[in-house]
């Protein structure tokens, strides 16, 4: 059967995506009105299928390929190749290391004091600064999870966390600032010139790191570089691995906390719940210990929640290399399947008054009700995210901490618009008023 969808425009599609308000409203108009799966022009591929439901999602699960031309912007913070494309046979074995370190609890453990550090040292900052006014939370979160990922992936001593920080944070302006086209200070020149000087920063720092393993004697090594190095990597892969983790773990992160406490704000019954919970597990404690997390379940399952309604990834692409049935459909071989998964989360077949935040919806009966797929914020099959243990133990510790101290409430007057920019950010950050608890 013919797929549906729109008639192809001359534009290749820009044109209905900015006329619908952005591609996740487009979606939604989409599968509105043709059903879940949706043949339409996607900016820089064409003709994609877009699958909005969970089942009919299973069949695409086992595809291990990505479509090479949507993930070219990430190309140049690889050195050797872009890690986003790799072929199959060689992302395997990547992954295997990948998930050695990030889904291993040894590392959580390990690491978890100096997130606890960071965090609090946040907190402090803004108990300083709560009687001033209204305090932008998403700018501070994700600089916090840029550090607590920088000092994860490289090793606490080995590198200057401060240094790293914000030579990422340039190197990010410039890549992102190119894709989104967003006016950035500076001529094109000095700013692709402050970008190359940033990324030989970060090359340079890694290089270190990964000698100062192979001499060996360090106590304070990243387990990431250290498995790389033992998997027999090659030095531009593991500089390469580096750099996307730290461009996968920190925006992603940062704003799946600063979305939970914008929804927690202003759904006060359900923020009373979750710190209750806290009350009753950590006592007079004002961190929690890694052992603590996993009898927090309202905190998780707020977090979940709140990932539902609001994506940090919020799309995701496979390319067919066979053709595939989908349902009643045939996608050819080279095809590129888009996968919409904010708009799988808002699903009113399996998710009733989506728009509604409603932690309730993550009790373990509830998740059994519901097929395995409808719920992808770290996304789907062998490409899906290695790092989502490890951004669950970071994004419920951060929760943890902020949420016993402070009290998160809306400041009046300031709308928060969430808007794609390669994560789901909330366009003029989330100002919050934040008031230590008594
Ligand atoms: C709340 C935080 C995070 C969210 C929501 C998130 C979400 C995602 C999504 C949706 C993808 C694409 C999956 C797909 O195509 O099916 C992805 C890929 C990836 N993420 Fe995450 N992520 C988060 C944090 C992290 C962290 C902390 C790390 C590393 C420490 C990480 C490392 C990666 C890597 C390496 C990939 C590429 C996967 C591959 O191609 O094999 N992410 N993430």
């Amino acid at each position: 059967m013919r797929i549906p969808g729109p008639e192809p425009r001359a534009d290749g599609g820009v044109g209905a995506v900015a006329e619908a308000g952005g591609l996740h409203t487009y979606q939604l108009r989409l599968h509105a009105a043709y059903g879940p799966v949706v043949r339409f022009q996607l900016p820089g591929a064409e003709t994609a299928v877009s699958i909005a439901d969970p089942v009919l999602l299973e069949a695409t699960a086992h595809i291990d390929k990505r479509p090479e031309r949507l993930f070219e912007f990430l190309a140049p913070l690889c050195e050797s190749e872009n890690l986003q494309v790799l072929n199959a046979e060689e992302h395997t074995p990547w992954r295997r290391v990948l998930l050695s370190v990030f889904a291993g609890r040894p590392s959580h453990e390990r690491h978890f004091a100096r997130f606890s550090a960071l965090t609090t040292a946040l907190a402090d900052r803004w108990a300083a600064r709560a009687a001033d006014g209204p305090l932008a939370v998403q700018k501070d979160l994700t600089a916090l999870t840029l550090r607590m990922i920088c000092e994860y992936a490289l090793g606490g001593e080995a590198a200057d966390p401060d240094r790293v920080t914000e030579a990422f944070e340039e190197v990010l302006t410039e890549y992102l600032g190119r894709l989104y086209q967003v006016p950035v200070p500076g001529t094109q020149e000095e700013r692709a010139r402050r970008a190359e000087n940033a990324l030989d920063y970060l090359r340079g720092t890694v290089d270190r790191v990964v000698e100062a393993h192979r001499e060996g004697g360090r106590t304070d090594r990243s387990d990431l570089i250290g498995a790389l190095v033992e998997a027999g990597e090659r030095p531009e892969r593991i500089r390469d691995t580096v750099m996307v983790t730290l461009l996968a773990a920190h925006h992603t992160t940062g704003v799946a906390v600063s979305w939970t406490l914008h929804l927690l704000a202003s759904h006060p019954d359900a923020a009373a719940r979750v710190v209750e919970e806290l009350d009753e597990v950590l006592g007079d404690r004002a961190t929690p210990d890694h052992a603590d997390l996993k009898r927090l379940t309202r905190l998780e399952m707020a977090l979940k929640e709140s990932m539902r309604l609001y994506p940090p990834g919020p799309y995701g692409a496979r390319e067919t290399t066979e053709a595939l049935t989908v349902g009643d459909y045939e996608i050819p071989a080279g095809a590129t399947v888009f996968y919409p998964f904010w708009a799988v989360h808002m699903n009113p077949d399996h998710w009733p008054d989506p728009e509604r935040f409603d932690p309730g919806r993550f009790t373990p009966d509830e998740v059994a009700k519901r097929p395995r797929l409808a719920y992808v914020p770290f996304g789907l099959g062998p490409r899906s995210c290695e790092g989502a243990g490890l951004a669950m133990v970071e994004a419920e510790l951060v929760l943890a901490v902020l949420l016993k101290r402070f009290r998160f409430r809306p400041a009046p007057g300031h709308e928060v618009t969430p808007i794609e920019r390669f994560v789901l950010w909330a366009a003029d950050d989330i100002h919050m008023i934040v008031t230590p608890r008594a």
